[in-house]
């Protein structure tokens, strides 16, 4: 069980969970880190007292120090404060659930101290997956992923010694709020529409990429990287219900799956105890009276997310980058009402055609790759 955990990302989804169990399982909290939500990492701030609290942006960090002066907490700013969040020698968890790629330097830093990691911050296992693991493996970093699928896979691993027995995992995708509609209907679906997720309750980011299917696209690279596999050991089936959250088949034929409720704080307290099990208060999954269970093909043409996402994983290299960064400012575009939802996948193509991949790409290659896919965006819509 771990001992001491920092949180990047305190104040968001995850985070805000990963501060629920944390409370449950008495674990104390070495640091906080956030963007700009300063009133609420003052509350968490005075309920956990940690030894440092991160706010990213310098005005609202100088803003916050005023607020805190009566406790003793250092803060910082900017990404050498998520740094030494991340780094902070009390902890020895650290959960990444920061949207974005801008978790990637932390990671790395987390890493480098052979942190183990709680893995929420999707956006780095697919643009620099492979530099991660590697890093992880040098540094004896445990990575314990907390995103529902790869969780559930990594519950399925348990006990499998020799990873050429599995034929393929199977990621479930609930489908999002636009299943059934195609590219026609697809044109006037707004902000509001696109943030209306049928089973989880999430931050705006994955919130519209589960609406586009990027998420799971997405999630096929996230799941390449964690267990090392390629892309044809990969599959996407939907599931509406979001219990079934992913399987393995191994290679004599048995398909081992993980249900529960809808519900991150179960990945994310199995990443904080593994390999035991904490408490769960929460009533499980009741099978009597869950809806029935069903499971049909995605459809890539009206979701063309999902296969860019695959494109960029066969071709590696900074491809996946590319993706990344051009899905980020595009998602960001829609969010903020300058683009229609079909733009989406328009701009993150366009972007991959543009863009030059690299192969055997170094950090630098990584971070230039995001920002030349961002421009490209920027500069087209
Ligand atoms: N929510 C979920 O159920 C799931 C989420 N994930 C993944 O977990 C990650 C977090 O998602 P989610 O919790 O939904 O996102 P939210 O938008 O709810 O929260 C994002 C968090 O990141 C913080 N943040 C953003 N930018 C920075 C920055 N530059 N420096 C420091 N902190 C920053 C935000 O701070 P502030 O509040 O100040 O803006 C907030 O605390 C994503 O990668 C997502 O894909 C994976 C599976 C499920
Ligand atoms: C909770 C979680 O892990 C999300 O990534 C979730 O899986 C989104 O659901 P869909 O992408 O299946 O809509
Ligand atoms: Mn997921």
């Amino acid at each position: 069980m771990s001992k001491v955990i920092s949180v990047l990302g305190s104040t968001g989804s995850i985070g805000r969970q990963t501060l629920d169990v944390a409370g449950q399982l008495g674990l104390p909290v070495a640091a906080l880190a956030t963007n700009r939500n300063i009133a609420l990492l003052e509350q968490q701030t005075r309920q956990f007292r940690p030894r440092l609290a991160v706010v990213y942006e310098e005005a609202s960090a100088e803003q916050f120090r005023s607020r805190v002066k009566d406790l003793e907490v250092k803060v910082l700013s900017g990404m050498e404060g998520l740094i030494e969040a991340a780094s902070i020698k009390e902890a020895d968890t650290v959960v990444t659930a920061v949207v974005g790629m801008v978790g990637l330097r932390p990671t790395l830093a987390a890493i480098e101290q052979g942190k183990r990691i709680a893995f929420a911050n999707k956006e780095t296992l697919v643009c620099a997956g492979e530099l991660v693991m590697d890093a992880a493996y040098r540094h004896g970093a445990e990575v314990v992923p907390v995103d529902s699928e790869h969780s559930a896979i990594f519950q399925c691993l348990q006990g499998c010694r020799d990873r050429r027995e599995l034929r393929r995992l199977i990621l479930t995708c609930s489908g999002g709020p636009f299943y059934g509609k195609n590219s026609e209907e697809l044109k006037e679906m707004t902000r509001e529409d696109a943030l209306r997720h049928p089973n989880w309750k999430m931050g705006p980011k994955i919130t519209v990429d589960c609406a586009t299917l990027m998420n799971k696209g997405l999630e096929v690279i996230e799941a390449m990287r964690l267990y090392r596999l390629p892309l044809s050991q990969v599959d996407v089936v939907i599931h509406r219900q979001s219990i079934v959250h992913s399987l393995v088949e191994y290679r004599d034929g048995a398909v081992l799956a993980q249900l529960g409720t809808p519900d991150m704080r179960l990945p994310i307290r199995y990443a904080l105890t593994y390999p035991c099990r904490g408490e769960n208060p929460e009533p499980p999954l009741d099978l009597l009276s869950c809806p029935p269970l069903t499971f049909a093909p995605p459809d890539l043409e009206s979701f063309p997310c999902l296969r860019l996402a695959m494109e960029a994983a066969q071709e590696g290299g900074t491809a996946c980058a590319v993706l990344n960064g051009a899905n980020e400012e595009a998602v960001g575009l829609f969010l903020k009402g300058e683009i229609g939802f079909t733009e989406i996948p328009e701009l993150v193509e366009s972007a991959r055609r543009s863009v030059l991949v690299k192969w055997n790409a170094s950090l630098e290659d990584i971070l230039e790759a995001d920002r030349c896919a961002r421009a490209a965006v920027l500069g087209r819509q």
